[in-house]
């Protein structure tokens, strides 16, 4: 898990997403994730949701000058090592967040947040045409479950022959990997990482547990901070898929609905 040395900054992950009252997505798992694989998380605000287990009540967007102002913040004094984008809500934020990103040298993963698993919208119609033609091609990983790879390139998958065919109409937007979550096929779930030549898969053991508020956000999030500490794609991928996996298996009831995952699972371990 340390990945500093005492005394040192460990290395730099920034969240550009959506803030979840109830904590179990969004910037608050963002951060979680990051405490929980050793690196040092910072976060742009980019919404406001009213959110808890059973789902999303209403959300705000900030306005661009906000968001533009904390990026510039973050970005003029501290620096980052990996940048994780996640519900960005309207066109003028995604187009301010995909040109801010363009400029920035360190990797960028992209959770194309669509819809919450309770199907509420986080995301403008009017903004999925810059979510495809400015965002992905700024991204070194983005990571669509299978309802954004629709939304994103029309492509229905069905089982999991259908994954391959749904990387390759994605990475034609432009990013450099693409990772198709498989959680919500049924079955093991596999997912499929993709550069436009090489594919690996990922497997874990599916646990039934209906707590699984958060898990694209906590996946994309160790991503991110496993390629800030120098891991390559698909060694960051794969640590990530075992931290996510760990963290499902723990996740618990909170509210009426449905729980988070257990973000700690690996601390409260050693
Ligand atoms: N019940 C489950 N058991 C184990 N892993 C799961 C389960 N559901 C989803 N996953 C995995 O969790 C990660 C997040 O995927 P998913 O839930 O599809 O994302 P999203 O939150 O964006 O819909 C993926 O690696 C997926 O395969
Ligand atoms: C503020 C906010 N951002 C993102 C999401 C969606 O997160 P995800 O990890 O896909 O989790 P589920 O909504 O599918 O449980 C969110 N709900 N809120």
């Amino acid at each position: 898990m340390t990945s500093h040395q005492p005394g040192q900054a460990p290395p730099l992950v920034l969240t550009v997403a959506g803030s979840d009252s109830g904590g179990g997505a969004g910037i608050q798992a963002d951060l979680k994730t990051m405490l929980a694989n050793g690196v040092h998380g910072m976060s742009v605000i980019a919404a406001v949701t009213a959110q808890n287990s059973l789902g999303v009540q209403g959300y705000w967007e900030l306005p661009p000058e906000a968001v533009r102002a904390q990026l510039d913040s973050v970005l003029s004094d501290i620096g980052v090592d990996a940048v994780k984008t996640g519900m960005l809500a309207s066109k003028p934020l995604v187009e301010l967040v995909a040109e801010v990103l363009g400029e920035v040298a360190a990797p960028v993963v992209v959770d194309p947040v669509g819809v919450s698993k309770h199907g509420d919208s986080l995301l403008a119609q009017d903004a999925v045409e810059a979510v495809r033609t400015k965002l992905l091609p700024v991204a070194t990983v983005v990571t669509p479950n299978l309802f954004e790879v629709e939304q994103l390139t029309g492509v229905k998958v069905v089982d999991e022959s259908g994954m391959l065919a749904a990387a390759e109409a994605v990475k034609e937007l432009g990013p450099a990997w693409v990772l198709v979550k498989g959680g919500h096929l049924p079955g093991e779930p596999a997912d499929l990482l993709f550069d436009g030549t090489s594919e690996y898969r990922y497997t874990a053991e599916r646990h039934d547990n209906r707590h699984t508020h958060g898990t694209g956000c906590t996946l994309a999030s160790a991503i991110a901070s496993n390629l800030a500490k120098g891991e390559p794609v698909p060694e960051a991928v794969e640590k990530a898929k075992r931290y996510v996996t760990g963290a499902i298996a723990e996740g618990f009831p909170l509210g009426a609905g449905i729980g988070p995952v257990d973000h700690g699972w690996n601390l409260h371990r050693s």
